[in-house]
């Protein structure tokens, strides 16, 4: 009995030793299944063990779709869809206009000037061939001359020379009449000056021109329509945009500039006019440009701001190169108002040339000749409507044809 009880032992003592191997050497063969460990752990994330699942995880290796392939949110292409790769569309490049040249211009805008000056050009070639030149005829003439703008001194220069001339001369046909007239109208607004806007700076650095004038005068459409009569005349041009004043200047210059292939360089809204012209003109060596145009803000408030920022902008550009060229816009429409505009300017900085604007819609022409007097500087262009080529180098023989009729 005890040697069956023996056997029983050893019997269940060998079962349990082969079943405990058997168990062990299937542990062993699950462990490369398991996931391995970070090669570096973290303390707060202990490798993860394997568990129920595991094997349908995506493999690490399986093809991904690629950024362009997956649909953005709000694509509503169906998933099994073909993905469209097409490149986002890129802004159309601004278009290159190519401006009229700018000979001949004011001959081309004449009907313009003829329409608005009538009453100063035909009004004076009527009244001399009145039958009888009378003193109340010569006074009408200079009521003429006056409400023109002329302005006084020059009015009574014309006036008497005019009644000199008829006298000595006897003379009394239309045609002698407006010869005449042309002549000394000629003489009032010279006929030798320089009109050419200084844009050869005669250095390696570009010429550098500044525009002033009271905001609203066109002052700064004036300096787009100028970037386009030098692009006419095959000069390249950078704008600066010194006009922080009134927030939508500068993109109204850059938008003038970008329609003739011309760069704007502008600042911060409220920004400080100096320093953006400096940078203009940095820009514009930098380039090897032939001009730079500057356009600044006129707030006539005070005298003294107007000189402070003024005479900064004009320091500051004068870091790199002199001023070639001042211009001063003035609104013919406004008329004497326009000469007490023009005094302070120059007052305030030495203007080199002016820029008279809105002569198609007034018929107060005249004002070329005041504001010339006033200020001892020619009237080199003139503006003569909105439209962008509707900019011309002033001639004077041109002008008084367009006054009185050729
Ligand atoms: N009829 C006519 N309008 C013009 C002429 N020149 C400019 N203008 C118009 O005058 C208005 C004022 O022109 P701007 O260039 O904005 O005036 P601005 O002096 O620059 O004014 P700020 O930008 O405020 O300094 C615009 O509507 C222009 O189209 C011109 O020769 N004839």
């Amino acid at each position: 009995m005890e040697i069956v009880i023996l056997a029983v032992v050893i019997a269940v003592v060998v079962v349990g030793a082969i079943g405990g191997l058997v168990v062990g050497s299937r542990k062993k063969k699950q462990l490369p299944a398991a996931k391995a460990p970070s090669a570096t752990p973290t303390p707060t994330a202990p490798p993860a063990e394997p568990h129920v699942g595991d094997e349908a995880e995506t493999p690490r290796d399986e093809a991904r779709r690629t950024i362009e392939e997956v649909d953005l949110p709000g694509a509503d292409a169906p998933a099994s869809a073909p993905v469209a790769t097409e490149e986002p569309a890129a802004p159309p490049a601004p278009e290159i206009e190519t401006p009229e040249p700018t000979a001949g211009r004011l001959v081309r805008l004449r009907t313009r000037l003829s329409r608005s000056q009538n009453a100063l050009g035909k009004g004076l070639l009527t009244l001399l061939s009145r039958e009888h030149l009378d003193e109340d005829t010569w006074e009408e003439i200079e009521d003429t001359l006056l409400t023109a703008d002329v302005g006084v001194a020059p009015t009574q220069e014309l006036v008497e020379r005019l009644r000199e001339r008829v006298r000595v001369l006897g003379t009394r046909t239309p045609e002698d009449l407006r010869a005449l007239l042309r002549e000394e109208l000629l003489t009032l607004l010279g006929t030798d000056l320089d009109r050419a806007v200084k844009t050869e700076s005669g250095l390696e650095t570009p010429a550098i021109v500044m525009v002033v004038g009271v905001n609203g005068t066109g002052k700064t459409t004036t300096t787009g329509k100028l970037a386009r009569v030098l692009v006419a005349d095959g000069r390249s041009v950078v704008l600066g945009a010194a006009d922080t004043f009134r927030a939508a200047a500068a993109d109204q210059l850059q938008t003038w500039g970008e329609r003739v292939g011309a760069r704007t360089v502008r600042g911060p809204e409220g920004g400080d006019p100096a320093s953006i012209a400096f940078d203009a003109v940095k820009e514009g060596i930098a380039e090897g440009a032939d001009v730079v145009l500057i356009d600044t803000a006129g707030r006539l408030h005070t005298k003294t701001g107007l000189m402070d920022e003024l005479g900064k902008v004009k320091r500051v550009v004068e870091k790199h190169a002199p001023l070639d060229e001042v211009l001063l816009v003035l609104d013919a429409t406004t008329g004497q108002n326009g000469l007490v505009q023009a005094r302070v300017f120059a007052e305030v900085v030495d203007i080199t040339g002016i820029v008279l604007t809105k002569l198609d819609g007034t018929a107060k022409g005249g004002i070329v000749v005041a504001v010339q007097r006033e200020l001892g500087v020619p009237v080199k262009l003139i503006g003569l409507g909105e439209g962008a080529d509707d900019l011309a180098p002033f001639e004077p023989e041109a002008f008084v044809d367009a006054l009185i009729g050729d």
